[in-house]
């Protein structure tokens, strides 16, 4: 019998105060492709990237990881499940700890999960070289760099425990064009090489034709139950 492979949001509904944004939603991405989801400012995407990230519990519904359901949230979620998806969200600032290097930024969910130090500082070397930071770089503190540096870093940190599931909330809309590339290829090339299941969201429509196999429309989908 062959297990579901797919990362799932089921039925998931999500209201904030007396406001529901996510209304009955199911989103699946599958191990191995690219799946891009668009719908108007306000819609409820980055809200469904924080529930299928594991990071915000859905009201109702479930998200499961390869046929298991999940129904904690952060540290709650047991590691092995915990580090099968990663996010990328558009402001790496918001996203990382101004205390940390880059490289310590980049090693902390390593560190987390008690990898050896070793095993650490060769990831770390391998997923900057790969993200293009220099170790003059990577020595730096999140002010001390420029924003797609920053971004980069972030992307090196989400790849760290070589999820299964990639989920990119508006990841390369703050960088200039040669980043963007850059940022993107490697993404691309991690989804190939290790036939991750990927989320793009990004109000670039040619990006998101150019880059996905295929396109969910989150405006149809949460007024599902309308
Ligand atoms: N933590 C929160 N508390 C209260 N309301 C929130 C919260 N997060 C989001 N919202 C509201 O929920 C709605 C959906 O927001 P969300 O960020 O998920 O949409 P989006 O489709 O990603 O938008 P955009 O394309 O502008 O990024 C918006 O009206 C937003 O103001």
């Amino acid at each position: 019998m062959t297990s579901a492979q797919h990362l799932l949001a089921d039925e998931v509904s999500v209201s904030y105060g007396h406001q529901v944004v996510l209304d009955g939603v199911t989103l699946r991405i599958g191990r191995g492709e690219t799946v891009g989801l668009r719908g108007p400012s306000g819609c409820g995407k980055s809200t469904l990237v924080r529930v299928l990230a594991l990071l915000h519990r859905p009201d109702r519904g479930r998200v499961s990881i390869d046929g298991t359901p999940v129904d904690a949230v952060r540290y709650a979620v047991p590691v092995a499940l915990r580090t099968r998806v990663a996010a990328l969200f558009q402001s790496p600032r918001a996203a990382a700890d101004p205390r940390l290097s880059l490289t310590d930024l980049i090693a902390e969910p390593l560190r987390a999960t008690r990898t050896p130090e070793s095993a650490v500082r060769e990831r770390v070397a391998e997923l900057a070289d790969l993200v293009g930071l220099t170790a003059d770089l990577r020595s730096r503190r999140p002010h001390a760099v420029s924003d797609g540096q920053l971004q980069r870093a972030c992307l090196a940190r989400a790849l760290v425990h070589r999820p299964d599931y990639l989920l990119c909330d508006e990841a390369t809309a703050m960088l200039d064009a040669s980043t963007q590339a850059h940022v993107a290829a490697v993404i691309r090339d991690y989804q190939r090489t290790q036939r991750a299941g990927v989320l793009v969201i990004t109000h670039d429509q040619t990006l998101l034709d150019r880059w996905t196999d295929r396109i969910v429309d989150l405006t149809g989908a949460a007024r599902a139950h309308a």
